[in-house]
């Protein structure tokens, strides 16, 4: 059976800078990840979006303006077994706000377009955060269904995630590469 796990792709602004909030769980490889989990029986996604993300993160729906129209649907394999996750776009309203984290996670970052991307890094989610960032200003995402279908935004997707993702052909080693970073994580 397919595992089902929604949540948040929670963006703050501060000091006229977009950040993206992503938490390291303190299991398995330790990977990062915006706040999600599991739904569970009777949930609907948007109600476990919403309790992961309190429970996680500390962050509740009023702390929250959710953009319902900004919607990731990502399917992976976990242990070989399917898994599909929903994420939405939401902003933190106070961009001061304390992170509260649960036993998953051990640390969290609040991090530019840039880095989020080269944390997340799987493509999928790295696609995630380009088209939110790039559809324009999130004002303007508020009123439109961006980001829905993937396939209309693919090669947009791809040319601003190598643009993001500094990545570059290099004719030497006749494939792509990323430029060094150093994001100190
Ligand atoms: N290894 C472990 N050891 C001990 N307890 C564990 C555990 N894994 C899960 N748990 C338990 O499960 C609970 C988590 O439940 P929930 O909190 O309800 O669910 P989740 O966020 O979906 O969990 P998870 O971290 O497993 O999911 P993700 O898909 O990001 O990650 C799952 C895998 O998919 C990979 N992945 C993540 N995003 C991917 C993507 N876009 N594409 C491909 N793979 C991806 C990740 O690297 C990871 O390997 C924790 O409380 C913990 O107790």
């Amino acid at each position: 059976m397919t595992k089902r796990a929604c949540g948040f792709v929670i963006f703050r602004r501060i000091r006229g800078m977009i950040e993206y909030l992503l938490m390291q769980v303190s299991y398995g490889e330790h990977h990062w990840t915006p706040p999600k989990g599991h739904v569970d029986p009777g949930e609907s996604d948007m109600e476990t979006a919403l309790r992961e993300t309190e429970e996680e993160a500390g962050l509740s729906a009023s702390d929250l303006n959710i953009f319902e129209n900004v919607k990731h649907e990502l399917n992976y394999h976990v242990n070989g077994k399917p898994k599909v996750v929903v994420y939405w776009l939401a902003e933190l309203l106070d961009p001061e706000k304390p992170i509260r984290l649960s036993h998953e996670h051990q640390a969290f970052k609040w991090l530019s377009l840039e880095e989020a991307c080269a944390v997340a890094k799987y493509q999928d989610m790295q696609n995630a955060y380009i088209c939110d960032a790039n559809v324009g200003d999130h004002d303007k995402m508020k009123n439109n269904n961006y980001c829905l279908d993937y396939t209309n935004v693919s090669l947009y997707v791809e040319y601003a995630y190598e643009l993001f993702a500094n990545i570059y052909y290099d004719p030497f080693v006749k494939r792509k590469m990323f430029r060094k970073h150093n994001f100190n994580l």
